[in-house]
């Protein structure tokens, strides 16, 4: 590939995340301090497990809806096939999801951006799932402590979403010609910025949102055996269709 065609890459890619993000940056930063009251943590604790947990799958599928716009387009994931598209979106949404929780972090009062405001860990505490809120605030914590550009962060979530090695691809060889170019495209971001040495940096931190998706898929799977008919009935279809093992 030219480098033209890894520039053109590269700047379709941003535009696609600036087109795929709710909140701009400089409004992420003007909300910054606007925090959940004492009152209003306490209602959120006061929600039953599963009232709490479609709650949360309602906000988490709108999220999901905004990186699957994103996937499409990028150019390269339309091209690829329909199976293959869906393949990679099943497995990677959540991780697309939770690498663009860390832009709206704020890491001096440890709280992420929720319905509006800033909440800390213990407004979730009605899920009974602390660990992997934990985790999620973790990640999101130590990925912000990366400062990516929303430049780096754009094209390092289509490189998180292209991954020629998820299951059930049809062409995996078109995949990884795809994810090749955009390996192309974060490298050359990072030279241009003179960020090399955060690319390892970055590549570690994958392994991680494997595992995190894996838990949230355990507790999934814990969830649907206590409250059935609130997943059949009440979660968005969406996040069945991504996060349910049917
Ligand atoms: C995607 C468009 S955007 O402009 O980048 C954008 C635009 C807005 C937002 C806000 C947003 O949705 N935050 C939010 C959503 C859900 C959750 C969450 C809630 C519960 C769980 C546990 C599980 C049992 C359901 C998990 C997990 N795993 C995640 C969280 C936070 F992690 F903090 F708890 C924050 C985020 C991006």
């Amino acid at each position: 590939p030219t480098s033209l065609h890894i520039e053109e890459l590269s700047a379709s890619i941003v535009r696609s995340h600036r087109e795929t993000t709710q909140y701009r940056p400089e409004e992420l930063q003007a909300l910054r301090w606007k925090v959940f009251s004492r009152e209003e943590i306490h209602a959120y604790q006061s929600k039953s497990v599963d009232e709490m947990w479609q709650h949360c799958a309602v906000r988490l599928t709108d999220a999901v809806q905004y990186v699957v716009e994103f996937a499409k387009r990028i150019p390269g994931f339309r091209q690829l096939c329909q199976n293959d598209q869906i393949a990679l979106l099943k497995s990677g949404s959540m991780e697309v999801v939770l690498v663009r929780m860390s832009r709206m972090f704020n890491t001096e009062n440890n709280t992420v951006f929720f319905d509006g405001k800033f909440a800390g860990t213990e407004l979730f505490k009605s899920l009974a799932c602390s660990d992997l809120i934990a985790a999620v605030f973790d990640f999101a914590h130590n990925l912000c402590a990366l400062r990516l550009t929303e430049q780096q962060m754009a094209v390092f979530t289509a490189l998180v979403l292209i991954n020629a090695d998820r299951p059930c691809l049809e062409d995996r060889e078109r995949v990884q010609k795809v994810r090749r170019d955009v390996e192309l495209a974060l490298s050359h971001i990072m030279h241009r910025d003179n960020q090399e040495s955060l690319l390892h940096k970055l590549y570690q931190r994958v392994p991680v949102l494997k595992s995190l998706c894996a838990l949230h898929i355990e507790k999934l799977r814990w969830f649907r055996q206590l409250y059935p008919l609130t997943v059949h009935s009440l979660f968005p279809p969406l996040y069945k269709e991504l996060f349910g093992s049917d």
